[in-house]
């Protein structure tokens, strides 16, 4: 298939003098076609299609293996497909790498970060990496370490930095080339409230000006606040896909829905954990 056009023309910058958001790309953010992987016997992904639009705040949900990590991991180009393609802004990941990955930030799962390096000097080796110019790596580096509450720690080894700080230095690089389609895995897992409401803010911020966030969780009272649009997994396919309100259909909120969705309702433990109950009779 010939590629789906240019980039996803986002106006880069913020939204018009309006302030009004800018209209979002006819092209999709992600579309992934017939994907597959398995790992052994286990079939993590199980030939899925899916269609992102741009210039959302998308949450991909799912219970723990239902195939999230594996999916945005073939999605950004970081685990190949069995079959399948995949194209990032009209451009297909696996056949185009670099012009995919000039075009996103990724924060992944289990994120591995240079540790002998400052953070100021991290964004300094990101900034390089993607070819920007030194001083506008600088510029933005001590906005995004100020917005990001990293200023004081910013000449600390990143080895020293607590889960929180990682998953902000981590966001920070991502964001660094003000990339059309950010990725996150659980950007929020192991993040104190007040990070959370910082990390919140800045990709409110990106969203606005027109840009797409893909991001997984489990938290779905987060996903609900946050996202426009919503994907759920399990067990390697994808149960449902759309606005945030069609996936949440009549359900009095997205978690009862992603329960009703992924067959969980009601489950319970039935006679099987009887031993378990705290009293000392029991024991
Ligand atoms: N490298 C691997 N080798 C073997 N099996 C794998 C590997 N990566 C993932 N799997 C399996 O593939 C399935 C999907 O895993 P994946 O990590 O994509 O799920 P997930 O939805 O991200 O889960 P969680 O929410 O728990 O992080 C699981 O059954 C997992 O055990």
């Amino acid at each position: 298939m010939p590629d789906q056009g240019d980039a996803a023309g986002r106006t880069d910058g913020a939204a018009g003098a309006d302030g009004a958001r800018p209209a979002p790309s006819a092209v999709p953010a992600v579309r992934v076609e017939g994907l597959w992987k398995r790992f052994g016997e286990q079939v993590a992904v199980s030939g899925i299609d899916l269609e992102l639009p741009a210039g959302q705040f998308i949450g991909l949900v799912g219970p723990n293996g239902a195939g999230k990590t594996t999916t945005l991991s073939m999605v950004t180009g970081l685990l190949r497909p069995d079959m399948g393609r995949v194209f990032v802004a009209g451009h297909d990941v696996w056949a185009d790498p670099a012009e995919v990955k000039s075009r996103i930030g990724v924060l992944p799962e289990g994120l591995r970060l240079f540790e002998r390096l400052s953070g100021r000097e991290l964004l300094g080796y990101m900034g390089r990496l993607r070819g920007l110019p030194g001083e506008e790596t600088d510029k933005r580096a001590t906005q995004l370490l100020d917005v990001l509450d990293l200023a004081g720690s910013q000449n600390k080894l990143v080895v020293d930095y607590s889960t929180g700080m990682r998953k902000k230095i981590g966001l920070a690089a991502a964001l660094l080339h003000n990339p059309e389609v950010l990725f996150l895995d659980e950007p929020f897992e192991g993040v104190d409230p007040v990070s959370a409401q910082t990390i919140r803010g800045v990709l409110e911020r990106y969203t606005a000006s027109g840009a797409t966030v893909v991001f997984s969780s489990h938290v779905m009272e987060l996903v609900e606040s946050l996202c426009d649009w919503v994907a759920v997994m399990a067990a390697g396919r994808i149960r449902a896909a759309g606005p945030l309100a069609d996936v949440r259909g009549e359900a009095p909120s997205l978690q009862a829905a992603f329960l009703e969705l992924v067959g969980a309702r009601g489950r319970d433990s039935g006679d099987s954990l009887e031993w378990l109950g705290g009293g000392a009779a029991a024991r």
